[in-house]
């Protein structure tokens, strides 16, 4: 399956009349070329592996990026999908988006599956994987209170409003759950390494 085509080297984008947020960045891998943003208006800029792989499908890998960041107080870095990738190759990302907090200091890291029921995805060095959107977030203290106030959708949601023509399968109903066939990892069993997919 083809990939992606490399790096695009493109204007900074920065919205009109608002100079765009100076971030530092320190590359870890001294050949990577530095996130870019393809068109002006572009939202993410591009990130790309600094490792090559090939994933069979259904299998996933965390690939390198070459970069570091220290994002300001206040933001926060949001490792999103490419729709080229998601739509060609079948590629998602695991845990999308990725949070990068903002006293993150390590590689950012792109946690990558191959969706693709036949065919394996070829990474290479430097394809563009992910892009990187940086927000402002917001802080907050919570307040508990015994009722909260009223909304008009109130407590509807995962699919309330309709106008999907969801399948009937039951997975409740299965014969035989993964849970009953001990076919699973625990979430929290092993807190000494969460890479473990890799
Ligand atoms: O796609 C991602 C997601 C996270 N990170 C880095 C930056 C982030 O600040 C750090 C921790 O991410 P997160 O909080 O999502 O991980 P966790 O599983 O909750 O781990 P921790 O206990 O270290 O917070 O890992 C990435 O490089 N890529």
């Amino acid at each position: 399956m083809d990939n992606e085509a490399g790096p695009a080297a493109g204007p900074q984008a920065a919205a009109p009349g608002r100079a765009p947020v100076e971030v530092l960045l320190r590359r870890v891998d001294p050949e990577v070329p530095l996130p870019s943003y393809a068109h002006p208006g572009d939202a993410g800029c591009d990130l790309v592996t600094t490792e090559g792989t090939v994933l069979a499908p259904g299998e996933r890998a965390v690939l390198p990026t070459g970069v570091s960041l220290a994002l300001p107080e206040g933001y926060a870095a949001f490792v999103h999908p490419r729709s080229g990738l998601a739509a060609r190759c079948g590629v998602c990302l695991v845990n999308a988006p990725g949070t990068v907090d903002a006293g993150y200091r390590g590689e950012i890291k792109v946690i990558v599956a191959n969706l693709d029921p036949r065919e394996s995805v070829r990474f290479e060095r430097f394809d563009r994987i992910a892009q990187l959107v940086v927000q402002q977030v917001e802080k907050v203290r919570f307040r508990e209170v015994d009722e909260l106030p009223g909304s008009e959708r109130a407590t509807g949601g995962f699919g309330s409003t309709g106008g999907h023509a969801g399948g009937t399968r039951q997975t409740a109903a299965a014969p035989q759950t993964a849970a009953q066939q001990k076919d699973y990892v625990a979430v929290g069993a092993d807190r000494a390494s969460d890479l473990r997919g890799q």
